[in-house]
Order: structure tokens, then sequence, then C-alpha cells
């Protein structure tokens, strides 16, 4: 709770920087069960990005949680702190200009929901991966689900911990005829929605 503080103006703003950039600056954040496909969307989106020259980074919850949130576990008030500083450090690489792809479960739809006001404009693109959680248990890559079955994990996502899933978003990734579309297919929706969008010019 610091007093005595100002703002200190930058002699470069994020328009130069975007300008420099050619690419406008905003947050993809997709949320969605463990499992659901997030890192992996994450990945093939900013490898996308990157083969049609724009720069984005990952700002990933399963690394975040070994650095800037090691002191964070799960209940609630370490989620809602969690996905607050994530949001904050997201508006900090828009600004820079950068496509921030922030990949967390982020379960409740409140704290989703303040990341989106931190943000100016439409620049907080929401991605729902809508995967069952059916889906999710059966993929189990490491393990966590079958954990928590045995109930040796206390409070995990979508097996005794709640997950709100948004009303609002702009993109939804889901199944179709129980088949998941491939990680790059759903990339590439995302990029439609960011060229449609005017983010990946400067013009
Ligand atoms: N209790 C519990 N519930 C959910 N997830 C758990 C839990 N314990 C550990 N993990 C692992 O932590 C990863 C999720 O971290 P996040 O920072 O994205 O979570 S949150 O947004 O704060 O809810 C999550 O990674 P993903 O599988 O990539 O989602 C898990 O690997
Ligand atoms: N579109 C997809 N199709 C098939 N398998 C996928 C797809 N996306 C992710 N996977 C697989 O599902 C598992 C979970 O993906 P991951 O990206 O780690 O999910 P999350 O980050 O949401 O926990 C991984 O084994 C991954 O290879």
């Amino acid at each position: 709770m610091s007093t005595n503080i100002f703002w200190q103006e930058s002699p470069i703003g994020k328009t130069e920087r975007q300008k420099l950039l050619n690419q406008k600056g905003c947050v993809v954040w997709i949320t969605g069960l463990s499992g659901s496909g997030k890192s992996t969307l994450a990945c093939s989106l900013s490898r996308e990005l990157y083969t049609r020259g724009k720069l984005s980074y990952i700002l990933d919850g399963d690394n975040l949680r070994h650095g800037l949130n090691k002191d964070l576990g799960f209940k609630a008030e370490d989620r809602v702190e969690n996905i607050r500083r994530v949001g904050e450090v997201a508006k900090l690489f828009a600004d820079a200009g950068l496509i921030c792809i922030a990949s967390l479960i982020s379960p409740y739809r409140k704290d989703r929901d303040a990341c989106r006001e931190m943000m100016q404009g439409s620049s907080f693109i929401e991605v729902y991966m809508n995967m069952s959680l059916q889906l999710c248990e059966a993929r189990d890559p490491k393990g966590l689900y079958k954990l928590a079955r045995a109930g040796k994990i206390k409070g995990f996502t979508g097996i005794d911990d709640p997950y709100e899933s948004p009303l609002n978003c702009e993109i939804e990734l889901k199944e179709k005829e129980g088949e998941c579309p491939s990680s790059v297919a759903m990339a590439e929706e995302v990029i439609a929605y960011l060229e449609a969008k005017g983010f990946l010019q400067n013009q």
C-alpha cells in the first residue's frame, strides 16, 4: 500500500512500439481445465505468429508458478492472486506491443473479467478451451486427475474445485463429433480472429 507515488511518462509509447513491430499489442487469454490443451494451443499460436513475423510471448500458468508465482498454491485466494498478477504482467507485455498469450486454468469468471477490465478497448481476447472433463481426464498427461480421484491431490479443478466457464468469450474452441480439432487448426482460428480485428498490422 504505497503512498506518495507518481506516474512516470516514457518518451517512447505503445504507439511507437506497435509501429516498429507492425502489429497491435493485445492479450490472448486461454482458459480451460487442466489437460484441455491450453499450453499446446499457446505454443502452436506462438509458432504460427512467428512464421508470420509477429512477436508474441507466452505466459504459462505452470511455468510462472516456478518463479513469479512460486509463493502461491491452489487455494481460492492464491488462484485469485495468481490471475491478478498474470493479468498485470500480460498488460505490460501488451503495452510493449506484443501479442501476449496467457495460458492458465483461471477458473473464476470474476478474475478473468478483472483482467479484461485492465485492458483498453477490445484488446483482451478470451479463448475458452471447452473440452469435456471426460476428455481431459482421459488425456491426463501428468497423472494429476488420477491422483485427484484417489484423493491424493485436494482441490483439483474439475474434480473437487470449481471451474466457471466464460459467458461472453471472444473464441470458444470445442470438440466436434467427439473429436478435438488439431492445435494447428485451433491456432488458425485464433489467427483469423486477430487478423480480422486488425491486431496483425499497424494501420
Ligand atoms: N489443485 C490443482 N488444480 C489445478 N491444477 C493444478 C492443481 N495442482 C497442480 N496443478 C497444476 O497447476 C497447473 C495450473 O496452474 P494455473 O496457474 O494455470 O492455475 S490457476 O489458474 O491458478 O487455477 C496445472 O497445469 P495445466 O494442466 O497446464 O492446466 C496443473 O499442472
Ligand atoms: N488439439 C489437440 N488434439 C489432441 N491432443 C491434444 C491437443 N491439444 C493438446 N493435446 C494433448 O493433451 C494433453 C494436454 O495438453 P496441454 O496443452 O498440456 O493442456 P493444458 O495446458 O490445458 O493442461 C497433452 O498430452 C497434449 O499433447
